[in-house]
């Protein structure tokens, strides 16, 4: 009955017109659908704003906010948004060229379900920009709510870039409930039938909306995790996405490797407890290499314990990690109050601190399976203000705010494919183009070559030019 009621009222408003009308998409038809004018009808709008909120809740659609597809459905959007008290997001039609220069409007996070909301639907095209806009800034479309499909082929269009479009009202249930109630004749009707008869796949001019791959640039921009985000800035600004492994027993060796090859590294990855001669000045002097070079310091620490145990590990004891390193890594295995223990200790710090959960790990016959893998990642977003990423072998989520970071990495013709205590090892192109990592560690690779130093930059630009084919650039 509301749905009668909504088209009888549509209809009396003018947002249902007869006559000859030229469509986007080039076609003449003798049927218009004006449903901006809604906008002055605030008991209408209502009332559609209550029939959207049954819909979601009769086919289940879940999603975290919604997206009104401007102009015609911003007041749809925001009354259905008052009405389930969500969240709401647009984007523009074009960038702004001033001020703030977003093409999106409104507060969203990387990774969350957005459903788009649009008045009409006749080929797609319009929806499918939507969704293009919103997968470039790493906000998932799966769901697309219209209050009208007029049957043209738009549903089609796009659920063919993995889209499923719920529409309230089709051009039919219009044309019987306005002939049922004598607002339209028969001829009328019969020619719009007919119009819709012959027009039912209006086809769109678009490439497929892929869920794209974004820049290291724009993920620094979306995430929220500070660490994150300074990674993301330094590897765009260094062109770099190589990880040293400096993985060598004397400090001035790894002071001298640091100043060398530190130009050319986002990250310098160390086992502290691997040197013999540690000592808290040369720390410092390391971490005057990490600003001179502008790299992070990774202490690969693999903390496995209690909550209350990996704190005082991580900032207590003789290495202090926490005073020096700028992010750490953790076993899954151990679960949130391993992450909550670090977080804490971190806490203490005015500068951003972080952690990766090790997902995967690259020696054969680890015990690791793909559930625990999976856990991992879910642990990970449960606590994505501290952890901002992976220790893995291949890319584990599209939340664009998590880095994938892969070690056993080494270039085919230094025959290392693998080592005889179990390391397996793979290319930089594989890790970066096939398995879609973000950054690759390396040790062995480097520190057994003849020129470190060189051998580095080779990695650096080998593993980035991969990336920048995986952008298509
Ligand atoms: O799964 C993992 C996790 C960590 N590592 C560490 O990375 C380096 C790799 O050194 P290479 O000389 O390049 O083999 C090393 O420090 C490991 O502890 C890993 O290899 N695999």
């Amino acid at each position: 009955m509301e749905i009668e009621e909504l088209i009888i009222e549509l209809f009396n408003i003018g947002c249902v017109k007869f006559g000859e009308f030229t469509l986007k998409s080039g076609l003449k038809s003798p049927v218009y659908f004006d449903l901006r004018i809604l906008v002055s009808y605030p008991k209408l709008l209502k009332l559609a704003s209550v029939i959207f909120a049954k819909k979601i809740s009769d086919e289940s659609i879940d999603f975290d906010i919604v997206c009104g597809v401007p102009y015609g459905a911003i007041s749809l959007a925001t009354g259905l948004c008052l009405e389930i008290n969500k969240s709401m997001i647009f984007k523009r039609k074009d960038a702004k060229s001033h001020g703030t220069k977003n093409l999106i409007e409104g507060i969203y996070k990387p990774n969350d379900r957005c459903l788009i909301i649009d008045d009409v639907i006749t080929s797609g095209i319009s929806i499918l920009e939507t969704i293009e806009g919103l997968r470039d800034h790493g906000v998932q479309v799966k769901d697309a709510l219209v209050l009208l499909d007029r049957e043209q082929g738009g549903p089609e269009n796009v659920i063919a870039n993995n889209v499923k479009i719920h529409s309230v009202l089709k051009t039919s249930d219009v044309l019987n409930i306005l002939l049922k109630r004598n607002k339209i004749n028969q001829e009328m009707y019969n020619k719009t039938q007919e119009f819709l008869n012959v027009n039912r796949n209006v086809s769109v001019p678009t490439k497929p909306v892929k869920e794209k791959e974004i820049s290291f640039e724009e993920r620094a921009e979306i995430t929220n995790n500070k660490m994150a985000k300074k990674l993301f800035q330094i590897m765009s600004l260094k062109q770099s996405n190589l990880c040293f492994s400096a993985d060598v027993e004397s400090f001035d060796l790894l002071l001298k490797l640091a100043d060398e090859i530190g130009p050319n590294i986002c990250i310098l990855k160390t086992h502290i407890d691997i040197l013999n001669d540690f000592n808290m000045d040369k720390v410092q002097e390391l971490v005057n290499l990490s600003i001179k070079h502008n790299f992070l310091i990774f202490e690969d620490r693999k903390f496995a314990d209690i909550g209350n145990t990996v704190k005082s590990q991580y900032s207590g004891g003789v290495y202090k990690i926490s005073q020096w390193s700028n992010f750490v890594n953790a076993h899954s295995i151990a679960g949130s109050g391993c992450v909550q223990g670090l977080k804490e200790a971190a806490l203490q710090y005015d500068e951003p601190k972080g952690c990766l959960l090790i997902a995967q790990l690259s020696c054969k016959n680890n015990l690791i399976d793909k559930t625990y893998t999976e856990k991992t990642v879910k642990l990970a977003e449960e606590h994505s203000d501290f952890i901002f990423g992976f220790i893995c072998q291949n890319k584990l989520t599209d939340n664009p705010g998590f880095i994938h970071i892969t070690p056993g990495i080494q270039f085919n013709e230094n025959n290392g494919m693998s080592d005889n205590l179990g390391q397996q090892y793979t290319t930089p192109e594989m890790a970066i183009l096939q398995n879609k990592c973000d950054v690759i560690v390396v040790g062995r690779g480097i520190l057994k070559s003849e020129n470190p130093a060189e051998t580095a930059l080779k990695y650096k630009n080998t593993a980035y030019e991969a990336y920048l084919k995986r952008l298509n650039l």
